[in-house]
């Protein structure tokens, strides 16, 4: 199997083979929890538009979106884990309905990956079923796209994703906890814990970073405009360690030490 990595848009438009759109935050790991709470289908598209019209032919859909990270006009919630969460526990129904994202990476990614063969959508919360339901398929060629922040910086959630995910296909041990600590120390997740971009609430932060949450990979199928997502079980995830991050997010919305 020939692993290539890749990243941002350009990353997507060249991909070819079984190609994995990864977007930590928020994107996927956002599809991942309305997955996990009964969300069919989740359909990913690259304009706010075409959410609006979804809406209009499915009127029972939930749209979740954001454009520079701030929810979009006309949308039931923002692309965050945590709104959703917060939504579900105030009565928000999701068992059936179908669930609409739009963002400034993953969405663009999963929308302009035309050369894949077969695509797949991807976070930490499902990175370790996404490669081993790949490995079932023994394909020739895959490519990890790191879609990055808007689509245009790299960003290290991404990147890390792209690497753990890497290390389940070769079939390699990787140092879940040790690399996730890591990551948990950088500038941009202890900004993004500190509230430094404010559309952005530090509770997404620890939802984002647990790690094999979910024993389903989320597979993504183009029609025109828009991607339908589905999960496929793969309980062989379940025989590796799940790791949540072990820092809440406190009052200040900083880590505790
Ligand atoms: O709003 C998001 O989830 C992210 C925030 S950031 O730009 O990555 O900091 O936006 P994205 O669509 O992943 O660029």
């Amino acid at each position: 199997m020939e692993i290539r990595r890749t990243r941002l848009l350009a990353g997507a438009v060249e991909a070819e083979g079984v190609v994995v759109i990864i977007d930590v935050f928020r994107a996927f790991s956002v599809s991942a929890y309305a997955a996990a709470l009964g969300a069919r289908p989740v359909l990913a598209v690259a304009e706010k538009e075409r959410g609006w019209a979804l809406r209009e032919r499915y009127p029972d859909a939930v749209l979740s979106g954001e454009a520079g990270a701030w929810p979009l006009p006309g949308y039931d919630m923002g692309n965050s884990p945590s709104e959703l969460l917060r939504a579900v526990a105030g009565g928000l129904r999701l068992a059936g309905r179908p669930f609409v994202q739009r963002t400034g990476a993953g969405t663009q990614g999963v929308i302009f990956s035309r050369k894949a063969r077969r695509t797949y959508v991807a976070s930490l919360a499902n990175a370790v079923a996404t490669a081993l339901a790949i490995r079932r398929l023994e394909p020739a060629r895959v490519t990890l796209v790191a879609m990055g922040r808007a689509a245009r910086e790299p960003t290290e959630e991404d990147e890390l994703c792209a690497e753990a995910i890497e290390a389940h296909l070769r079939g390699d041990r990787w140092p879940a906890a040790q690399r996730l600590g890591e990551l948990w120390a950088t500038r941009r997740v202890q900004g993004l814990l500190a509230g430094e971009l404010p559309p952005f609430p530090p509770s997404d932060v620890p939802l984002c970073l647990a790690y094999n949450l979910f024993d389903f990979a989320l597979r993504a199928r183009r029609v025109g405009d828009v991607a339908v997502i589905r999960p496929i079980r793969v309980p062989e995830a379940r025989l590796y360690p799940a790791t949540v991050p072990d820092r809440p997010v406190g009052p200040t919305g900083r880590g505790s030490p």
